[in-house]
């Protein structure tokens, strides 16, 4: 499959599980604090088989492809635990995942599960937004003397802000679809209407300070 067709096929899935929903007149408050009209809950795909396993699949080969020398998998907390501890499971690596902060009782970690220094780890995510979660887990294996060699996600918006912060700190990253062909996908199954559109493209404009 070429990288466009898989990135049609997971937004196809994406749309038809209903993990995308549109709010424009009630936005979603994302993790940045930007609002936004649009939310992609990749966490709805782990209840369905065939699209978890896709996701999987999809993700497990860029890890090989891009990462081969890969020790271990980390998975972005929480909703990258999931899905990070399939892949590992399925390419037969270790496993940890890293929290946003260190857990504030118990044994204080902000990264679960055991993970050496030197060891090669690629993380993976659900979904990429303007990328800081994504880097503060990354910052957070670097200091616990892991080799960071990328990240794989789900789903990216595309925005600026995220490749500038991704190639600022040295992350490189591969996404299985993206905000554009989710559009496309949404055009051709009618998932949204052509006012929809237009407010979705107009929000991609400037999303930091749409609606506020
Ligand atoms: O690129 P960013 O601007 O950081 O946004 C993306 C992050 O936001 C979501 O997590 P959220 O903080 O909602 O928490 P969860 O994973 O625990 O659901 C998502 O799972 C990503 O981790
Ligand atoms: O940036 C976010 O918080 C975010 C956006 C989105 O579409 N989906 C999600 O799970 N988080």
């Amino acid at each position: 499959m070429t990288q466009a067709t898989l990135a049609q096929t997971v937004a196809s899935m994406l749309l038809d599980v209903k993990a995308v929903r549109l709010s424009p007149d009630k936005p979603f408050k994302w993790a940045s604090g930007w609002n936004s009209p649009i939310y992609c809950d990749n966490r709805i795909t782990l209840s369905h088989a065939k699209v978890r396993t896709a996701i999987r699949d999809g993700l497990a080969a860029a890890v090989k492809a891009y990462w081969p020398e890969v020790d271990i998998i980390a998975g972005v907390a929480t909703a990258g635990i999931a899905q990070g501890a399939l892949v590992a499971d399925f390419l037969d690596l270790p496993f940890c995942y890293v929290r946003p902060e260190p857990k504030k009782h118990g044994m204080g970690n902000q990264i679960e599960g055991e993970i050496k220094a030197g060891q090669k780890v690629v993380l993976v995510e659900d979904l990429v937004s303007t990328g800081g979660s994504s880097l503060k887990a990354a910052e957070a294996l670097r200091d616990a003397g892991a080799n960071v060699l990328g990240m794989v996600a789900i789903f990216t918006y595309g925005f600026n802000v995220a490749s500038q912060n991704f190639a600022e700190k040295g992350l490189k990253f591969y996404t299985l679809s993206d905000y554009e062909t989710l559009l496309e996908e949404a055009k051709k199954k009618n998932y949204v209407t052509e006012s929809q559109m237009i407010t979705l493209q107009e929000w991609r404009h400037d999303p930091a300070n749409w609606n506020i």
